[in-house]
């Protein structure tokens, strides 16, 4: 199985959406058939959370057996827990409270009114992380790893020319004067994530088209952190035509 970076593109974000949430069911769906367990990780953002609304409302969903998956979060604003902005509360919203699936399995950042500093909750889901890992990675490796990307080509919360993105030591950081609002934020680092079997990255819209194109374009994470996303088995992002403007028309592949 070749692990190269894919592209696939859609007409719309519509269409992208529907895809990956029919491929999400049904390699869910194969993880579980052959490990007993999938462990997936979560973006925040508007693509990521419509993939989510779309597992809700598709036939397929109840025929996945929701026990065996547990979920966990790329990244997470610091603010409280009722907040909109959480991206726990926008993934609980769109699907998760919909599904059965134990409270012990949703592993979510902790918020601001939980009694911890931005570091002892980065701390605390490190522990979290650490409870699921092994000798070599203190996490789970993550079977799908979501992620949403800003136009700056930001991942999870590792923006461009920033520490976060070089982390390789720590599996979670605290994030301070986020260019992105709010400031303070919680996220994976890339070691986390690139240990993941699977990475889909979604974009939609023209905004994204100029970090797409560079990050497949050979530019370097420090500077555009897309471009450092590369799970185990599968890198794969899913576009639709306006973000894929950029995109080499050499490396559009015609299917997964
Ligand atoms: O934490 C955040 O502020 C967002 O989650 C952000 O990181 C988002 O994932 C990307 O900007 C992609 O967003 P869209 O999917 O809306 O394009």
């Amino acid at each position: 199985m070749s692990n190269e970076r894919r592209v696939l593109v859609y007409p719309d974000k519509n269409a992208l959406v529907e895809s990956v949430s029919a491929r999400f069911l049904s390699k869910t769906a194969d993880v579980i058939r052959d490990r007993g367990v999938a462990h997936v990780c979560l973006t925040g953002g508007t693509v990521g959370i419509a993939v989510l609304a779309a597992v809700s409302t598709s036939p397929a969903r109840d025929a996945l057996d929701w026990s065996k998956v547990h979920f966990w979060w790329g990244d997470e604003r610091w603010v409280a827990g009722a907040s909109d902005d959480r991206n726990e509360k926008q993934a609980r919203e769109a699907l998760l409270d919909g599904l059965d699936v134990p409270a012990g399995n949703v592993h979510a950042f902790p918020s601001t009114d939980g009694g911890l500093s931005l570091d002892e909750a980065a701390d605390a889901y490190a522990s979290e992380l650490a409870s699921f890992g092994g000798d070599e990675l203190a996490a789970p490796r993550f079977d799908i790893t979501f992620l949403g990307v800003g136009p700056d080509g930001h991942i999870a919360s590792l923006f461009p020319d920033r520490e976060g993105i070089r982390e390789t030591e720590r599996t979670v950081i605290a994030v301070r004067n986020s260019p992105k609002p709010p400031p303070e934020r919680l996220s994976l680092t890339r070691p986390v994530l690139n240990a993941s079997a699977r990475i889909w990255l979604v974009l939609s819209g023209s905004d994204k088209a100029s970090a797409l194109g560079l990050a497949l374009a050979g530019a370097s994470y420090t500077e555009v952190p897309a471009a450092g996303a590369k799970g185990r088995k599968r890198t794969v992002f899913f576009v639709d035509r306006d973000a894929s403007a950029e995109v080499p028309e050499r490396l559009i592949a015609q299917d997964y």
